[in-house]
């Protein structure tokens, strides 16, 4: 019979520190039951790779969350990438590949880099800044220049954070405190972000316009069009705030590391994907299995129809595949790192998330001589997002 553990990995003290539990699992097999919401885990790089490879045998239409799309209503229509599998997904992935990629970013870098100059410039007007990183950093950068790449009007922004959080918060048990406290207001954001979706609220140019004129050109249906601006304002805002607070604080608490990133630049990219890796921001999707899959080599099969816990965190930090896993360390190369998830879901803005991250490190290293902690740091708790709520933080210039 299959390791069982009786664990809630929704429960608040797991979210906030899950380290315990992720070794828990990794140690306890390739595959392991988990009664307390009748599903699985997998946990161990090798394995959370391969099931994340076999998107055939390991599905996401019926949901990447707990909530079974199969038998249960989702808490709002699908999403057309995240949720869908091919050949659904292929259009609208294509289409966002293209709009998110590497070279249409290059139209970005210039401004970004200003813009993060600027906001780094106005910080440390008076000198050496005292400043909680969150709101000022990582919060304020993407929601500087994210919104307005999409083509968002001015009004409204502040839905952004708050829905992203609930969505990420619905992957979980529906019936769980964090869920039910975000029910109050989901209405009210998820009618702004829904607006915001329609082709006469965005600007001509920008992420959201070049959707739209992919269906004038029938690259997606025009009834598409408004889900996968959707896409981009769920998973592109929230996501990126604690990337970088994630980096911040990595950079902050390990000794060292501001001076090394100061005196070669060049790691700055690499540092962010490590910070990505060490503390994964979002920690774990679900998978539903089409067919009786094996998983590992000890002879473990998962039955069909089963939602399992993929736990790319876990993964992040397996010592059968990282040499000293719980150590950031900005001169490692992480690639292979699953972060930003495997195969064909894996984050399709996860060059938009580099960008900004480049932009507003490389501002900071350039004008910040030392950036440390001054107070004790604060856990921002959500089901699947690993975040901080406040960094206090000294930059010295
Ligand atoms: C540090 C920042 C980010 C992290 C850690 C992250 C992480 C991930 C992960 C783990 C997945 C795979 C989910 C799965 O396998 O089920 C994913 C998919 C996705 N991400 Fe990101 N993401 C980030 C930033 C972004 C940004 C900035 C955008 C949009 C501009 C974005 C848009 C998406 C979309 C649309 C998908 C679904 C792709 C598909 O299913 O084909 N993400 N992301
Ligand atoms: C970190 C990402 C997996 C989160 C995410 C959320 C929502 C969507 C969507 O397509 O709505 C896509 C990605």
């Amino acid at each position: 019979t299959l390791p069982t553990l009786d664990l809630d990995p929704f429960d608040p003290e797991v979210l906030r520190d899950p380290l315990p539990a992720h070794a828990a699992l990794r140690d306890a097999g390739p595959l392991v039951r988990l009664p307390r919401y009748d599903t699985y885990a997998i946990a161990r790089y090798d394995d959370v790779r391969a099931a994340l490879s076999d998107w055939q045998s390991f599905e996401s239409s019926a949901g990447v969350g707990l909530t079974n799309f199969r038998t249960e209503t989702p808490w709002r229509p699908p999403s057309l990438l995240l949720e869908a599998d091919p050949p659904g997904h292929d259009a609208p992935r294509t289409v966002l590949a293209g709009i998110l990629g590497p070279r249409a970013l290059r139209r970005l870098r210039e401004d970004w880099a200003a813009d993060a100059e600027r906001l780094v410039s106005d910080l440390l007007a008076g000198g050496s800044a005292e400043v909680d990183a969150v709101p000022a950093l990582a919060e304020a950068f993407p929601l500087r220049v994210f919104p307005d790449a999409v083509g968002l009007g001015r009004d409204g922004r502040e839905h952004l954070l708050p829905y992203g959080d609930h969505a990420f918060n619905a992957f979980g048990p529906t019936d769980n405190a964090l869920v039910l406290a975000g029910n109050a207001d989901v209405a009210e954001h998820s009618g702004w972000v829904g607006e915001q979706c329609r082709r006469e609220n965005l600007a001509p140019v920008g992420f959201g316009a070049d959707i739209w004129a992919a269906a004038d050109r029938g690259d997606l249906t025009h009834a598409q069009a408004p889900l996968v601006v959707r896409s981009l304002l769920t998973a592109g805002v929230d996501t990126t705030v604690h990337g970088i607070g994630a980096v911040l604080h990595a950079l902050a608490t390990t000794p060292g590391a501001w001076d090394l990133l100061r005196a070669r630049p060049e790691l700055v990219r690499g540092a962010f994907d490590e910070a990505v890796r060490w503390e994964s921001p979002v920690q774990a999707f679900f998978r539903t299995t089409v067919r009786d899959v094996p998983v590992g080599r000890d002879g473990a099969v998962l039955p069909a129809g089963q939602k399992v816990l993929v736990f790319f965190a876990a993964a992040n930090r397996d010592p059968h595949h990282w040499t000293d896993p719980d150590t950031f360390d900005p001169t490692r190369d992480p690639s292979g790192h699953v972060g930003f998830g495997m195969g064909i879901h894996q984050c399709v803005g996860q060059h938009v998330a580099r960008l900004e991250a480049e932009s507003l490190l490389t501002a900071l290293l350039t004008r910040v001589t030392r950036l440390e902690l001054t107070g004790e740091p604060v856990r921002h708790l959500n089901n699947t997002l690993r975040a901080w709520a406040s960094l206090p933080m000294r930059l010295t210039i």
